[in-house]
Order: C-alpha cells, then sequence, then structure tokens
C-alpha cells in the first residue's frame, strides 16, 4: 500500500531582486509504500527541499497532488499533516529555553499525550539517541548535533506514521554523523514507519535507505533500489590486466569508443579501466584488443560506490529498463 502519492508536483519561486523565476521542482510524481525508507538525493539546489517542504504542508506547489494516507493535503490540510512529523534543516522546532525532557514532554503534549502516557517512551528515546545524561540540560546549551538528535527524538515521539529528515547529517561532525546513521538504522527496523531522507551524504543515503530517488535540476532522474542501482553501475566496470602495451592507436579508439576509459601504461602489467553501456561493447573492447594481437590476462568486475554511481546519474548516464535488462545479461 502507497502511504505517499505525488503525482505532477511543481513549484516555480520567483527571485526577490531581478524577479527572474527558478524552476525548483519541475513535474516531480513518486510514490512511497508503507514502512518503506526512501532517500531523496541531489546535488545543491536539485529541488530536494522544496519537495520536502511540499510534502510538510509549508509551501503550497504550484500544480500536482500530494495524497497523504489517500488525504489530499492541500484539501484536507490538517487530516494529511497528521500523518507528518518533519525535521527541516536550519529550523529544529525545539525550545531553546526548555530541558532536553521538557523539550520531549511538551511535544508530546502537543499531540495529545499526558506526561503520564509518554514517560516510558522518553525514556526509551533518551536511552537511543544517547542523550540521557543531558536530559536536564536546556537546549540551547546543547552543541549541534545533540540538537539534532533531540529534533529526530521529537519527530519520533509523536509517532507519526511518516517522518521526514531534510539533511540529518549536514554539519555534524564525523562521530555524531556516525552516531546519527546508527540510531536512523535502528529506528528504520520499525517497519511500520515510513522515513523520507533528504541528503547529500552518500553513506547516510547507502546505509540508511532501501530505495533512492535522484533529483537534479528539480527532476526525478532516478527511482530505484539501492541494490538495483549498484548492481546495474557494478556490472558495467572493468579491469582489464594486459599481456602487452596499448599501441597509441587502441588507445585513441577506446577512449573514443568507451564514456569511461583509463589507462595505466607504469605498472608491471599494463591496466585498462573500463566502464561498458551495452553488453555488445564487451565485444568492441576485444575487437580493439585483437587489431594487435594485446593478450589479455585477465578480467576482473570493479566494484564502485555510491558515490560513483550517484555522479554517473546526475551526470546523466540513463538508468533505464534498458539498462537493468543489460545489467542481468552481463551479470
Ligand atoms: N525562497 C526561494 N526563493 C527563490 N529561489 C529559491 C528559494 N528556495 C529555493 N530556491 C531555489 O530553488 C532551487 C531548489 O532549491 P532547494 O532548496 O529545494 O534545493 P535542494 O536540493 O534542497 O538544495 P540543497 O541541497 O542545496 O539544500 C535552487 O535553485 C534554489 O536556489
Amino acid at each position: 500500500m502507497n502511504i505517499i502519492e505525488v503525482s505532477g508536483l511543481s513549484k516555480t519561486y520567483v527571485k526577490r531582486k531581478t524577479k527572474e523565476p527558478v524552476k525548483a521542482v519541475n513535474d516531480i510524481s513518486f510514490s512511497v509504500r508503507k514502512g518503506e525508507i526512501l532517500g531523496l538525493l541531489g546535488p545543491n539546489g536539485a529541488g530536494k527541499t522544496t519537495t520536502i517542504k511540499m510534502l510538510c504542508g509549508l509551501l503550497k506547489p504550484d500544480q500536482g497532488s500530494i495524497l497523504i494516507n489517500g488525504v489530499n493535503n492541500a484539501k484536507q490540510r490538517l487530516q494529511a499533516l497528521h500523518h507528518i512529523s518533519a525535521v527541516l534543516e536550519g529550523n529544529r522546532n525545539l525550545y531553546w529555553r526548555l530541558t532536553v525532557r521538557e523539550n520531549l514532554e511538551y511535544f508530546a503534549g502537543n499531540r495529545g499525550f499526558s506526561r503520564k502516557q509518554v514517560a516510558h517512551r522518553i525514556d526509551t528515546l533518551l536511552v537511543l539517541f544517547n542523550l540521557k545524561e543531558k536530559e536536564n540540560e536546556l537546549v540551547n546549551r546543547l552543541s549541534r548535533g545533540m540538537q539534532q538528535k533531540l529534533a529526530i527524538a521529537v519527530a519520533m515521539l509523536a509517532e507519526t506514521e511518516v517522518i521526514l529528515l531534510d539533511e540529518p547529517t549536514l554539519g555534524l561532525d564525523v562521530e555524531t554523523s556516525y552516531e546519527v546513521r546508527a540510531i536512523l538504522k535502528e529506528i528504520v527496523k520499525d517497519e511500520d514507519r515510513t522515513i523520507i531522507i533528504t541528503s547529500h551524504d552518500m553513506a547516510v543515503i547507502q546505509e540508511v535507505c532501501q530505495r533512492t530517488i535522484i533529483i537534479n535540476h528539480g527532476k526525478v532522474v532516478a527511482d530505484e533500489e539501492i541494490s538495483n542501482l549498484m548492481r546495474l553501475f557494478d556490472v558495467r566496470a572493468y579491469t582489464v590486466t594486459l599481456g602487452a602495451e596499448l599501441t597509441p592507436a587502441q588507445q585513441a579508439l577506446l577512449e573514443s569508443e568507451f564514456i569511461t576509459y583509463d589507462y595505466q601504461a607504469d605498472l608491471i602489467q599494463p591496466l585498462l579501466s573500463i566502464e561498458l553501456t551495452h553488453a555488445e561493447q564487451l565485444y568492441q573492447l576485444f575487437d580493439i584488443l585483437k587489431r594487435n594481437e594485446t593478450p589479455v590476462e585477465q578480467i576482473d568486475r570493479r566494484t564502485i560506490n555510491f558515490e560513483e554511481v550517484f555522479i554517473k546519474i546526475v551526470k546523466g548516464e540513463a538508468v533505464d529498463e534498458t539498462s537493468l535488462s543489460i545489467s542481468s545479461e552481463l551479470a
């Protein structure tokens, strides 16, 4: 069952000074299943925050619709928003003059829970978020990382079905970022909760999410299970150990035929790193090597990381069904 249905969503801002229009989100459609952990990835200015703000009702779309649990968030705003909590970057929604525990109690009260009802849950969250020792500390005395953890804990407390986390690890030091990722991995074990995370941080998306939607210039450029994306690009990347050096003519041919090509001649055995876009390119590679009877000692599939996959997609390397069928053909 889909808990979120977004269709044809668009938003254009008008720059204050120049009155120039900026198409931040351009006809985006996607759906999210109940219990799914979705990563919204994209380079700076891609439209991630704008999308999140429309999902949680802070921004009105110019076009398109958002259904949360079947409820249209433009038509029945309060009813739709009842299902969502959001932690937005730069707006942690905490009360700075209240302590950590008081913040949790205050927001629980806002959702209609009594102190008694949530006391145990607050204790559990304080332990999970490693904030127990700070429970009586004022929020404005906490580090940025602790404030971020508390903001996520507040969102968890509401027990809404959907949680939106905008850049949950942005600006955190390495250790706190690791801790937040570990907490998120714990949280996502709860199969009933749907979480959408936006991030520049590949580690967050790769470790925590099952599926990713990559946005670039306001458009969806990939919508896939992360494991499928990795498989697709992994299967294209090869290193070929050669028994002799390539001639300049062979190198020129490889350079013109393959999008990603790297040749290292100064090793004990020359090494060719290459990526294929179609299965047939493997034969093309062998043809070029055969021209000069270049011996092939070994062919290995190169392991590619998620960051490389992301850069490739943003640079416009197609991720479509044809590519996926190529990947299974080569696998
Ligand atoms: N209030 C605004 N007025 C004008 N333009 C805006 C406004 N907010 C965002 N934009 C522009 O809209 C585009 C999308 O911005 P958005 O913040 O949604 O992207 P993002 O993917 O979240 O980027 P980042 O990762 O840098 O936060 C960008 O070009 C941005 O400059």
